[in-house]
């Protein structure tokens, strides 16, 4: 998951499997990881450098840096770079001159786009590999310096990886070896890695109301100031990030509304000859007044012209070989204007057709808008980059075999998803173990990979629940670790440096319930949505047994014509992920008390509306 080959070609992004290069370079960098196929457009490759960038330590494209007209890879990389690498392009220049006089005809650009190395070589098999072999001795020193360890503790293993074997071993630890991005130690609640005996038999942190804690995260969560442009078909859950004006008219042109036969209205009714057929797609012609042209809907209205009658309200007055000739025009009071769109009468060339902050629906509105005036990509706020860890010895992931005490890893398949759903790429980061040492090192890398961080497990009293200690080991602060509220009690939300993390409780439907009504908001604000949770009313379908803590029930909400009526999604427990199955809405309990220990069916309470299908 370090590093990622972009192979930038039209018949490779079309079919991968005529691609050679990839495997090639995977070959000489000696991993298996990701070959991401793009075709050879300048913003489709910025996009995908961009993205991979922000999730790699190492980024190499290959092909498009020739002379042919669409060769633009260097110069799409280049205006992303941060800062230049030239001497890497020299190594890889100087090498291939060695080999080819051709070599000069190459482009290659190198250098960082935030903790990310980015190096762009050729497209052919041959040429790539062979540059990629010139700077196999910098690689792991260039890569562990871009992201962010000391030149000084680097210098000399660089200097023992210069043969380009050992140059190839030392990439691939450095392209998994965890980087550090947080040198800040343990100033929170000094809590410790503790034996079973020491550990605190109370919780050290005070149980915040969820309303309390809901407010601590949205404050956290800062607005976005980078933006960046998305081709149309890939903007859907992304934000509008400036206000875009329409710089066309809609229509262009005065066009008909209906089928039929554009008149001058004060002719009508009256019997009208023939003079012109017009269709979409044909130019504007001149009605002579007098006369009538027949016109399919959508197309140019003649000049002159000031009406079109639909083609139910007439009839043939007069026909010469099966084609019209005269037209009656039965139609009386038809006004001027009737059934034409005048030029901008649906979008006016100048005004504000999409906010700032606005998002974009996978209903299709905002996209088609911006197809109609001529927008193929727009400038939208950058997402966070937002990972998923699993920790728990138990877990093994969901292809394995379980045998004896063995839990299948579910959370993160189910976060991952619902990441998915919400347009977000996320980073999968794994499974952890409850060992202090793995633990941490997995975090550490997880660190310096993301800005949002969702884990699930290890945060409440058991001696193996060790992520709120091991935030605090990597200098994190902890804003709260215990919500008033079920399921989800132990929830924890940290920062750790500039990087948000929320450890959800390991019991599927609590890690799934606090995703919904915490990380779901945060990410979309983040992105400059200014979400809020949508409540409601509802009135229950039956008697409702009170918890000790407000409860957030999972239910299935029908909208029936007598108004909306609730289904339980069935046992609530917090283990069981069953009860989320089907659920598009959570109630919003309120903790039992001496006077009211249940509620009785019809009453109404509050609910939140889940994103559903
Ligand atoms: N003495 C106390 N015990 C517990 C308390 C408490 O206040 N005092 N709180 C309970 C509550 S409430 C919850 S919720 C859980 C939270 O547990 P942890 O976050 O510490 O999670 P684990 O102990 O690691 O695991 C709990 C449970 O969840 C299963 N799990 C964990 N990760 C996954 C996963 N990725 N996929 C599927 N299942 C997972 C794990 O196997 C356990 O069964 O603590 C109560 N205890
Ligand atoms: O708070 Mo826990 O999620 O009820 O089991
Ligand atoms: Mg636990």
């Amino acid at each position: 998951m370090d590093s990622v080959i972009i192979v930038v070609s039209d018949t490779c992004a079309s079919d991968p499997s005529k691609d050679a290069t990839g495997p090639a370079l995977q070959n000489v960098l000696q991993t298996n990881n990701n070959i991401v196929y793009v075709a050879d457009d300048k913003k489709a490759i910025q996009s995908a450098v961009r993205h991979n960038a922000a999730k790699y330590a190492l980024v190499v494209t290959a092909g498009g840096t020739g002379f042919s007209p669409r060769d633009t890879t260097p110069e799409a990389v280049y205006e992303l770079i941060d800062r230049p690498a030239p001497g890497i392009v020299t190594a890889m220049l100087v090498e291939s001159l060695k080999i080819t006089p051709l070599a000069a005809l190459a482009r290659p650009v190198a250098g960082t786009i935030g903790h990310s190395l980015v190096i762009t070589v050729p497209g052919s098999p041959k040429g790539a590999v062979e540059n990629i072999q010139a700077v196999l001795p910098v690689l792991t020193h260039a890569i562990k310096l871009v992201s962010g360890e000391s030149s000084r503790d680097l210098h000399s293993s660089a200097k023992s990886s210069a043969d380009p074997a050992t140059a190839q071993q030392t990439v691939v630890a450095a392209i998994s070896t965890p980087t550090k991005l947080c040198p800040h130690h343990g100033h929170g609640k000094g809590l410790k890695f503790y034996g079973s005996a020491q550990r605190p038999r109370e919780s050290p942190f005070p149980m915040i109301s969820f309303e309390d804690a809901y407010k601590i995260v949205m404050d956290a969560a800062a607005e976005p100031t980078l933006r960046t442009d998305v081709a149309l078909f890939n903007a859907v859950g992304r934000v509008i990030a400036d206000d875009i004006h329409a710089r066309v008219d809609v229509p262009q042109f005065r066009a008909s509304i209906v089928d039929g036969y554009a008149v001058l209205h004060s002719d009508c009714p009256g019997i009208l000859p023939l003079a012109e057929v017009v269709t979409a797609s044909k130019d504007t012609i001149k009605l002579k007044p007098g006369t009538c042209v027949r016109i399919t809907t959508g197309a140019p209205v003649p000049h002159g012209a000031t009406a079109v009658i639909p083609v139910e309200n007439t009839t043939v007055a007069e026909e010469k070989d099966g084609k019209e000739v005269a037209i009656k025009i039965h139609a009386s009071g038809v006004g001027a204007g009737d059934n034409i769109r005048e030029i901008g009468s649906d979008i006016a060339k100048g005004s504000c057709v999409l906010a700032k902050g606005t998002p974009i629906s996978s209903l299709g509105g905002e996209v088609g808008l911006l197809a109609s005036i001529g927008i193929p990509a727009v400038r939208v706020f950058e997402q966070p980059v937002v990972g998923v860890l699993s920790t728990g010895d138990e877990l093994v992931s969901v292809d394995s075999q379980v045998c004896g005490s063995q839990v299948r890893d579910s959370n993160r398949p189910m976060l991952l998803a619902a990441l998915n759903a919400a347009g977000i790429d996320p980073v999968d980061l794994g499974i952890a173990p409850d060992k202090e040492a793995d633990l941490l090192r997995s975090l550490r890398y997880a660190l310096s990979k993301v800005n949002v961080l969702i884990t699930t497990g290890g945060v409440s009293m058991g001696e193996l629940d060790l992520l709120k200690p091991a935030i605090e080991e990597l200098g994190g602060q902890i804003h709260f670790g215990r919500v008033n509220m079920k399921p989800g009690k132990p929830i924890t939300f940290a920062t750790i440096g500039e990087t948000l993390v929320f450890a959800l409780p390991g019991n599927p439907a609590s890690a799934s319930v606090c995703y919904s009504l915490f990380v779901q908001p945060c990410i979309d604000k983040l992105r400059g949505h200014a979400y809020e949770h949508r409540h409601f009313s509802v009135a229950i379908s039956r008697d409702v047994k009170l918890d000790t803590r407000p409860e957030f029930q999972r239910v299935h909400i029908k909208f029936s014509p007598d108004g909306p009526r609730t289904e339980s999604t069935g046992f609530q427990r917090s283990s069981a992920i069953s009860s989320m199955v089907g659920a598009n809405a959570l109630l919003c309990l309120p903790a039992r008390t001496d006077d009211v220990q249940e509620l009785k069916a019809g009453s109404h309470v509050p609910a939140i509306l889940l994103n559903s299908l």
